[in-house]
């Protein structure tokens, strides 16, 4: 789709010849500020905080400062490709919706608004095991559209065993396994509120719904909630996993595996060396280790260390289009949003979500013009300094 972001940006201005006070918001700050007056302490915290200090969320955003476009002139922009190849798919623009888990804080609908938010632009959705709605309930929202499915692997490898042949069964078209939450961080805000979603029931839809999940519980998740949330606690994630267990996954899935929260170049060859198929730079959005290394700083050394042998992808900072341009400057092929869109969802639901999205890709597509680029293969390093 050629000048995808003229064509919002001309629907923007359009609105703006025919005010409404209920118009919804364009800048990301106050979207996140409506999030904020709409959804309870506990929630709000727990979507926007990060790990201890914060010290590494806000060096995500911090990071992309430290690197500047140098835009080029006369150089014919007037159609563009925003399409990126996915695996041997095209997707229409370098974006996806990162996975995010426990959405019905958020919202009533959560993923299911989420997902089909995506799947109307053609933006790949990608589903969390912690999905208060199970992955078969996200897939039927989303027809035939993209969608991967991210891996928590659990303790009980029935329950990973499980997750991958449901994932295949409905339509996920890779395997995203986080490697940097085998547990979670030490999250100040949540123990101030006082406030763990999963502890309530919330995002355990897609554990509940699992046959393996269920097969190791004496009562029923719907007799017993408690005792399998605490069941849901105990095996949710695996601290002893080491990277001889990938030959695990490749035995189950021939999809592509991708390996998420990357961010030591040794660790990338690792990845390649191993046989997985890509790496997803991140950390989580500073909700893990406190003091880690921004995911923007970690990408340009990651590029090099892998040297065109596998895709990367990158999250975590992720607000405007020139976040965005930078980071595929910088070695990724497209780039995961998180908050952004989950403010969306709190303030309009689906429709919150599709303007998230519209308008980064809009502003994405504007950027890369302005700057003198044509398509998303043609921005490089070059187009950068420090
Ligand atoms: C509320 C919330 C829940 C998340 N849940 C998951 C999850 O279930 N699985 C996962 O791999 N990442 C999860 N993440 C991390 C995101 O996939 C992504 O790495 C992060 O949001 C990127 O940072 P940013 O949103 O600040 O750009 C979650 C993030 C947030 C904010
Ligand atoms: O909150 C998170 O960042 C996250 O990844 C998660 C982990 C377990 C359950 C729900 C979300």
């Amino acid at each position: 789709m050629s000048n995808f972001g003229n064509q919002i940006q001309y629907q923007i201005y359009a609105t703006m010849q025919n005010p409404n006070p209920d118009r919804l918001p364009v800048i990301y700050e106050e979207w996140e500020a409506r999030a904020r007056e709409i959804l309870e302490d506990g929630p709000f915290y727990y979507i926007a905080g990060g790990a201890g200090g914060e010290s590494t969320m806000k060096a995500n955003l911090h990071a992309f400062d430290h690197w500047k476009i140098v835009p080029r002139m006369l150089r014919d922009v007037q159609d563009r490709d925003l399409t990126v190849d996915l695996f041997g798919k095209t997707a229409p623009f370098p974006f996806l919706l990162a996975p995010i888990g426990v959405q019905s804080i958020i919202h009533p609908d959560g993923e299911l608004a989420s997902a089909k938010a995506s799947a109307k632009l053609g933006v790949p959705y990608i589903t969390s095991s912690a999905s208060s709605k199970s992955m078969e309930e996200i897939a039927e929202v989303m027809g035939d559209a993209e969608r991967w499915f991210q891996l928590y692997w659990s303790k009980d490898t029935d329950v990973t065993a499980s997750f991958i042949r449901r994932a295949e069964a409905s339509g996920y078209s890779a395997i995203v396994v986080t490697l940097d939450t085998p547990m979670l961080a030490w999250r100040e805000q949540d123990l101030k509120n006082v406030y763990l979603p999963f502890l309530i029931g919330e995002g355990v839809g897609n554990y509940f719904t699992d046959p393996a999940f269920r097969s190791k519980l004496s009562k029923a998740p719907e007799e017993n909630p408690t005792a399998a949330i605490m069941h849901w606690a105990q095996t949710f994630g695996n601290p002893g996993l080491t990277w001889d267990d990938l030959e695990f996954l490749r035995e189950h899935t021939r999809l592509p595996i991708l390996l998420k929260g990357i961010l030591h170049p040794d660790d990338a060859k690792r990845a390649a060396n191993y046989g997985v198929d890509g790496v997803i730079v991140s950390n989580h959005g500073g909700r893990q280790v406190d003091g880690a290394v921004s995911a923007l700083e970690s990408l340009p050394r990651i590029s090099e260390a892998i040297g065109g042998q596998m895709p990367i992808f990158m999250d975590s900072g992720i607000r405007r289009g020139a976040d965005a341009v930078k980071a595929i400057a910088l070695g990724a092929k497209a780039v995961l949003v998180g908050r952004p869109p989950m403010y969306g969802l709190a303030v309009a639901g689906e429709k919150g979500v599709k303007e998230v999205l519209q308008n980064m890709i809009a502003d994405m597509d504007i950027t890369m013009a302005l700057a003198g680029k044509k398509t998303v293969t043609d921005i490089d390093i070059s187009m950068l300094t420090e």
